[in-house]
């Protein structure tokens, strides 16, 4: 991952916006009248100063990593996508059968919003005419400022990546180009080796063991989720980021590593153990165990309707029998999604990050819980469209599955002797081999769980618009309802982190059930390496202490948090009318119809 300081100076190509809005849009003249220009002075939107606390993060604030996130970042990797088109342009022309003109078209379409963005233009509406993209533009109208820099950063952010998925849609042949997917895909293969030495000791975890060994696989596996985290291709910009750290095999006091020379994420775990800033992943685990049970008892308790499957992603959802009845038939009995209160099943959610190397640990942590029976399904919440450059797509769900299930690796690997064993006498196993056998056999039965609905890969559009998730409830209740139907919501990762926190620099010491400001579907898990400046939770004096240590340490995905919102609103049948099937619904349970 390349550093801050590096990745200033990587961006050459982003202009100034001084240059631009801050000197030349507040200072010029606005209008002539009567022949001279008379110079209208605006108020300077930009302060110098970091984001000051209980503000939403936005790219005002000079000293902010929004400010510097906006004018950097955000141009280098849209400058990417354009060196991504023109250096495989017949590459991708040929997969998605478009023409010269669709290339060109969407070049221009990136260096317009690139060049909108970086002199702190007005947000231009979108021009596709869905549904959802009206959606956009009626949340732009209705937003304070629609300039990129004077927006909440989060919603120009999200604004970007809905504009440059726009810019595809635009093209009669690149309407499933995905910007991202080289990039996505190399660091799949990048990662093949942690992810051999994760599958082997998981398979170890799938078994059936005591109580204490099952509570402390399940920490591990958060923890192995955790810093997964760290291969986040949007904050590199699309540099390849490698899990090893400097800390990693350099111990002098270690004796034998089980893979020395070998990325081992167990072995990152307990490097990085100071840099866990809150950790609650026993408590999580106690809860998660005890509302398992519980809902297992709620759900043998309930009378038997005609079992359903959940392609749709409601509890128990699947579409109303569609026969005719005849007068004086009985009606099917079928649950209606709006007026349940308990699922068909016990649920966990992972409202995923990143693809690769992090969406494969995931799939453990979700196969782990499955193996022990813990849950009887995970729904994996995904991003329609490509954004933030890795976050999982459905294609990328599939991707990451399918390279599993055939993945090729062989890695031999000497074991380090240890410094007290008597001369020449190397532990038995003092080589061994790493390959992919036990990856391939999780990508089969990660296959098998998807086919069978163990799994199920969810995308609502909701993870692709701009708003903060105490808001979900106003702006798609029917995502919130769904959610309120799991054991806890697992959400990954830095983006989710700021919308759990409503992009608000609270205060560092707020307990974190305050800072989700009311939103409280479930119980909730954050998992997230520090990756903006914001956060909570933590004990007093512990962000002061950091600062002073670096003050950049936020942006770096260094320190990461593991924490816990057990509260959840109780799950009342809905006033709504039933999302799945509308008027069709005819199912007993639903007292509409
Ligand atoms: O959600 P992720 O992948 O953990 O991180 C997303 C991220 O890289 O993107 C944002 C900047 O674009 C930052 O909030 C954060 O650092």
């Amino acid at each position: 991952m390349s550093s801050p300081k590096e990745s200033r100076s990587q961006a050459s190509t982003a202009v100034s916006v001084e240059n631009t809005s801050e000197v030349d849009e507040s200072t010029k003249p606005d209008f002539i009248y009567g022949g001279p220009f008379i110079k209208v002075e605006k108020p300077n939107p930009f302060i110098d100063t970091a984001t000051p606390i209980n503000l939403q993060l936005q790219g005002t604030f000079k000293k902010s990593f929004a400010y510097y996130s906006l004018r950097e970042r955000m141009p280098v990797i849209l400058t990417k996508v354009i060196d991504y088109l023109s250096r495989e342009g017949n590459k991708i022309k040929t997969k998605h059968g478009a023409t010269d003109e669709d290339v060109r078209s969407l070049i221009q379409y990136i260096n317009k919003l690139k060049n909108d963005l970086i002199t702190n233009k007005k947000y231009d509406p979108l021009t596709v005419d869905t549904p959802e993209a009206r959606n956009w533009n009626k949340w732009i109208e209705e937003t304070d400022s629609q300039c990129y820099f004077l927006n909440t950063w989060v919603f120009t952010e999200c604004y970007v990546y809905r504009r440059l998925r726009e810019g595809c849609e635009l093209t009669n042949g690149l309407q499933n180009f995905d910007p991202f997917d080289e990039q996505k895909e190399r660091s799949f293969q990048n990662s093949l080796e942690p992810m051999c030495v994760v599958a082997e000791k998981l398979t170890t975890m799938l078994q059936n063991g005591d109580k204490d060994k099952r509570k402390a696989d399940f920490v591990t596996l958060l923890k192995i989720c955790l810093w997964a985290n760290k291969c986040d291709l949007s904050l590199s910009m699309g540099e390849q980021v490698s899990l090893k750290s400097d800390v990693l095999n350099n111990d002098a006091n270690k004796t034998t590593t089980p893979c020395m020379g070998t990325i081992d994420p167990f072995q990152m775990i307990l490097d990085l153990k100071d840099k866990v800033l809150v950790d609650e992943s026993s408590k999580i685990y106690d809860r998660v165990i005890a509302k398992a049970e519980v809902m297992a008892k709620a759900i043998s308790a309930e009378p038997e309707v005609q079992s359903v499957s959940s392609e749709k992603g409601s509890p128990t959802a699947s579409p109303p029998v569609e026969e005719e009845t005849k007068e004086g038939e009985e009606l099917p009995k079928i649950p209606c999604p709006s007026k349940m209160t308990t699922p068909d099943a016990v649920m966990f959610d992972i409202v995923c990050d990143n693809a690769g190397y992090e969406l494969f640990s995931d799939l453990c942590l979700a196969h782990f819980l499955i193996a022990q029976e813990i849950v009887q399904k995970v729904r994996f919440h995904v991003k329609k469209i490509p954004w933030f450059v890795s976050d999982v797509t459905p294609n990328d769900f599939k991707y990451v599955i399918e390279s599993c299930r055939t993945a090729d690796y062989k890695k031999e690997m000497a074991l380090e002797i240890q410094p007290e064993a008597p001369e020449g006498e190397a532990p038995e196993n003092a080589r061994s081999v790493l390959n992919a056998d036990t990856l391939r056999q999780l990508g089969e039965a990660w296959t098998k769980f998807l086919e069978d609905g163990t799994f199920v890969v969810m995308c609502d559009d909701f993870w692709t618009s701009p708003h903060v998730y105490k808001d979900m409830k106003k702006y798609d209740p029917n995502l919130y309802r769904k959610l309120q139907f799991a054991v806890a919501v697992l959400f990954k990762g830095d983006l989710n982190y700021r919308k759990l926190l409503g992009e608000r620099n609270c205060n560092p010491t707020l307990g974190f059930e305050a800072a989700l400001q009311g939103f409280m579907p479930a119980p909730l898990i954050a998992l997230r390496t520090v990756k903006a400046d914001l956060i909570c939770g933590l004990p007093k004096g512990k962000f002061e202490q950091l600062n002073k240590f670096d003050e950049k340490w936020m942006e770096k995905g260094d320190y990461g948090v593991i924490q816990f919102c057990p509260k959840s609103e109780a799950l009342k049948p809905s006033d709504r009318p039933c999302a799945e099937y509308g008027a069709e619904c005819r199912g007993v349970v639903c007292a509409q119809h």
